[in-house]
Formats: structure tokens, sequence, C-alpha cells
């Protein structure tokens, strides 16, 4: 028997959605400090939303480049929170906004899609962000990411020493696939949804978000 895996919901802007999501069965909560995107939350709403967890849901906290005063700013008020770099952050911008370590972080790796480029090196990438508690596997669009589209897991190289987090186009009707496929090549898997749950860009569908997590303790 596996390791269980455990589900992140990302993109959460209201407050109800974040309920919903807790009362799911969510283990993590993502939300985007990143402005251009439409699921984007200040770091006073990322702090009031993430307020709302219960012991033993983690707040995530995600940002693309972003100077390290201001992750380290957001995330004191943040209490628990977790980092997730998802944009070019090298492995030193990643001690930096972390305060040298002192936040656990995860670090996204963006999958290209066009055909004919090389498999991706990820024992290379997880090498390189070693401090990472893990690796974020997201298909590379324009815009960095929350684009709902998947990457072709069977290419996946195996990285047995890795912290795995599935994202990228995961649906309530392909997480099960996924899983199946990445679980073997891995420590451990977890998996991340932004717009396979939602009803609108910023807007969770609670049903679809049940729906998701069944799927996942069913896989
Ligand atoms: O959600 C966004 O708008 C976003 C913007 C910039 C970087 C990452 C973003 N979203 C994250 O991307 C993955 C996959 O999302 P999806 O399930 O394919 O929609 C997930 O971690 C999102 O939170």
């Amino acid at each position: 028997m596996g390791t269980r895996t455990a589900v992140k919901i990302c993109g959460l802007t209201r407050p109800d959605d974040v309920d919903a999501a807790v009362e799911a069965g969510a283990d993590a909560i993502g939300f985007v400090l990143y402005p251009p995107s439409p699921r984007h939350v200040t770091p006073e709403q990322a702090a009031e939303l993430a307020a709302r967890l219960p012991a033993f849901v983690t707040p995530v906290l995600l940002f693309v480049n972003t100077p390290a005063p201001e992750v380290l700013a957001a995330a004191a008020a943040v209490p628990g929170a977790l980092v997730q770099f998802h944009g070019d952050e090298t492995p030193a911008d990643c001690w930096a906004a972390t305060g040298q370590g002192r936040l656990a972080f995860l670090r996204a790796a963006r999958i290209p899609l066009d055909p004919g480029t090389p498999p991706f090196d990820l024992v290379g990438f997880a090498r390189r962000f070693d401090r990472a508690r893990a690796i974020l596997l997201d298909a590379h669009v324009p815009g960095y990411g929350g684009g709902g589209r998947t990457f072709d897991w069977s290419l996946l190289p195996a990285a047995p020493d890795s912290h795995l987090v599935l994202s990228g186009g995961l649906t309530p009707g392909n997480v099960t696939e996924g899983i199946t496929t990445l679980r073997p090549l891995c420590r451990t898997l977890s998996v991340d949804v932004s717009s396979g749950v939602e009803a609108s860009k910023g807007v969770k569908d609670h049903g679809r978000i049940r729906e998701f997590i069944a799927a996942v303790r069913e896989a």
C-alpha cells in the first residue's frame, strides 16, 4: 500500500470556497499572489482567507518572480504557510525569499509541451532545488500557470528520491490516471488542482472539489 495522496486545491479567492474545500477534505489550500492572474489575491486577502483554516490544513502562498522582501512580508502574516515558487526563481532566490530556509517551499517545474523537445530532466531539476520540500510539476504554458493543460505524464522519467506534486490540467475525470501513472516514479506523490474544479476563473465549483477529492481517495 502506497502513502496517502495529499490534495492541494489552489487559486481560491472566496471564504465560502475555502470552507468547502476544507469540508471536502483538502490537505492544503493555495492562494495566488501573482497580480496578473485572474485568481490573484492581495497579501491581506490571503491572510484573511488562510485564517479560516483549521490546524493540519496547510496554507500555500504562490508567487511568480516576487522580490524576497514581499514574499517574506506576505508569509509573516500567514502562520504555518508553505511557499510555492512558480516562476523563474533560482535556488538562491528561493533561499533568500524563504529567509534562508526558515519557510518551507515547493518549486514548480514547468514541463515543455512541444513535441520533439528532449525529456524533462526531472532528477537534475530536483537536485538543483534540493532544499524544496517537493517539486510541483505543471505544464509549460504562457503566463506561468493555471492554464488547465496537462503534459504527457508517460514521458516523465523516474525520480525515486523525490517528493512530487502533480498539477496541470487535473480534473475529477483524469486525476486517477495521473496518480496511477506517476505514483510508481517517485518517493511520494501529491496532487494540485485549480482550473479543473472551477465554475469560472477564481470561483470554485464545490461539487467538482468533492468529486476531485473522492477520486483521489479511491485511486
Ligand atoms: O492560477 C493561476 O492563475 C496561476 C498563475 C501563475 C502561476 C501558477 C498559477 N496556477 C497554478 O498552476 C497549477 C496548475 O493549475 P491548473 O490546475 O492547471 O489550473 C496550480 O498550482 C495552480 O494554482
